[in-house]
């Protein structure tokens, strides 16, 4: 069964957004928890725009012996500045058992690529291993049609994370076939060398299901921006429910 990773980066753009700690981050991801999801991503940034230091150090508190996960996502060549130690500093602290690394610069509003291997795997590498030795699960954010999907194997990563932006327009154009087929293939591409496949990006309700059905075996799902949305008018423990749900096959 595919897992639900609940991003609640958007939580912190809320809360960020007045001060003080409402909503807060943490209740925001016991709710997830206690609803059902699996794990709980955050996206730190440099800028600190939403998921700050403290707010990644207490969700791994949170999640402390519990069998859900925490991801952490980011950029690990992004140097640190002010509070923001850089990404692997971060994870030594807070031993996520997942970080998730992703190629994104200060100036995107959010992740809109994945890695290009032939330029970066030589980079990742000696990164990959440092993560390995905090004891982390590592994910590598990749594009569907990238033709390197089995370098990230062999620098030594666990699993690549498929970006699905690009099927997300498609879905909501109406035409998701190329996408799906595209992401499908690179599924099966990393499965064959021995990586675990995950998925994110504007992933929501009504394009989660296709996506499920049509790509084999995807291990995580890390949903923020659209859970975020939905649970201002369903409530959040009913937003995750469906989307545990979904990731379970019900109604396929
Ligand atoms: C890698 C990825 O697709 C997500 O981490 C995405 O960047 C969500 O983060 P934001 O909520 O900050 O856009
Ligand atoms: N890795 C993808 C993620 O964490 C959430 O992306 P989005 O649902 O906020 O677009």
């Amino acid at each position: 069964m595919t897992v639900l990773s609940v991003n609640v980066n958007k939580i912190a753009v809320l809360r960020n957004s007045r001060g003080g700690d409402m909503p807060s981050v943490l209740a925001a991801a016991q709710t997830c928890l206690a609803a059902g999801c699996g794990g709980i991503t955050v996206h730190p940034r440099p800028d600190q725009r939403h998921i700050r230091p403290q707010d990644v150090l207490d969700l791994a508190q949170l999640l402390a012996g519990s069998p859900a996960e925490l991801n952490i996502e980011g950029n690990p060549f992004a140097p640190p500045r002010d509070a923001y130690p850089g990404l692997l500093a971060l994870c030594a602290a807070a031993k996520p058992a997942q970080a998730t690394l992703v190629p994104d610069s200060d100036g995107q509003i959010t992740s809109d690529h994945g890695f290009d291997l032939r330029r970066d795997a030589e980079r990742l590498r000696p990164l990959i291993a440092e993560l390995h030795e905090v004891g982390c699960r590592v994910s590598l954010f990749m594009d569907a049609d990238s033709p390197d999907i089995e370098l990230a194997a062999e620098i030594g990563a666990d699993r690549i994370e498929l970006y699905t932006g690009p099927y997300a327009e498609a879905f909501e154009r109406g035409d998701a076939a190329r996408q799906l087929a595209l992401c499908a293939q690179a599924a099966r591409r990393a499965q064959a060398v021995g990586l675990s496949v995950n998925a994110g990006h504007d992933l929501n309700q009504a394009n989660l299901g296709a996506f499920l059905v049509q790509v084999p075996a995807v291990a995580e799902v890390s949903i923020g921006h659209a859970l975020i949305g939905e649970a201002l008018y369903a409530g959040l423990a009913a937003t995750v429910a469906a989307y545990t749900a979904i990731c379970a096959g019900e109604g396929r």
